[in-house]
């Protein structure tokens, strides 16, 4: 991030027990002892921030990805991924439900903040946002755009930041249209799981 001492965050996101989970009988095991510690049992894990399990999509958007749009719109790359088991809700944190405002998540957000902060900017300027959409499935990059293209190489320009050489680039000028791209792509994903 261009404002911060660290080039890497990583933040903790604790999901709340799921119905199987509380009718298992299981109980929450999670303390949160400052904004940035995790305890589990006798185990402390500390994060650069923790996002308790009665977070919102907002406050989740507003710790994480919220700075990096004006970064990104002052020339510099950013990239965010979500790790974690199976159900552990990475999904539910990039993506959330797309037709639910409050629910949104990460990725529907920073569209709708990235053209909200263009139409504010100068007139004059002139931008071109491009989409793309791509999987890594068995080592091998698959076009969502484009199932015909698979196993597409990764290169790296003149400037060292990698790319996709030949991924389809999909122009888009308001946030529908991104959501609409990636409801296209998402329908073409190999796997449910991420
Ligand atoms: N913070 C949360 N609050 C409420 N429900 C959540 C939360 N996180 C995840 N869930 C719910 O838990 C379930 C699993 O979440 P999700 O599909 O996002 O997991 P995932 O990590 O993407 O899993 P997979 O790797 O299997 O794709 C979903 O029904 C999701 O709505």
């Amino acid at each position: 991030m261009a404002d911060s001492s660290y080039c890497i965050k990583v933040v903790c996101r604790v999901r709340p027990l799921n119905g199987k989970e509380k009718a298992a009988g299981n109980s929450f095991v999670v303390g949160f002892p400052t904004t940035n510690v995790v305890t589990v049992g006798n185990k402390t894990f500390q994060y650069d921030s923790v996002l308790r399990h009665d977070s919102t999509q907002e406050q989740v958007y507003t710790a994480t990805a919220q700075p990096l749009v004006k970064d990104v719109l002052s020339g510099y790359n950013a990239t965010i991924f979500a790790y974690g088991q199976t159900s552990s809700g990475k999904t539910h944190t990039m993506e959330g439900d797309l037709d639910d405002v409050n629910m949104r998540g990460i990725i529907p957000r920073i569209i709708y903040d990235l053209f909200d902060q263009i139409y504010e900017m100068d007139s004059n300027l002139e931008f071109h946002i491009k989409v793309s959409y791509f999987e890594l499935y068995m080592e091998k990059v698959r076009d969502l755009l484009d199932i015909t293209k698979v196993n597409l190489p990764i290169h790296e320009n003149k400037q060292k930041v990698p790319y996709v050489k030949g991924v389809t680039e999909r122009f888009v000028t308001v946030p529908e249209e991104v959501l609409a791209t990636i409801e296209e792509g998402k329908s073409n994903r190999h796997v449910s799981v991420t």
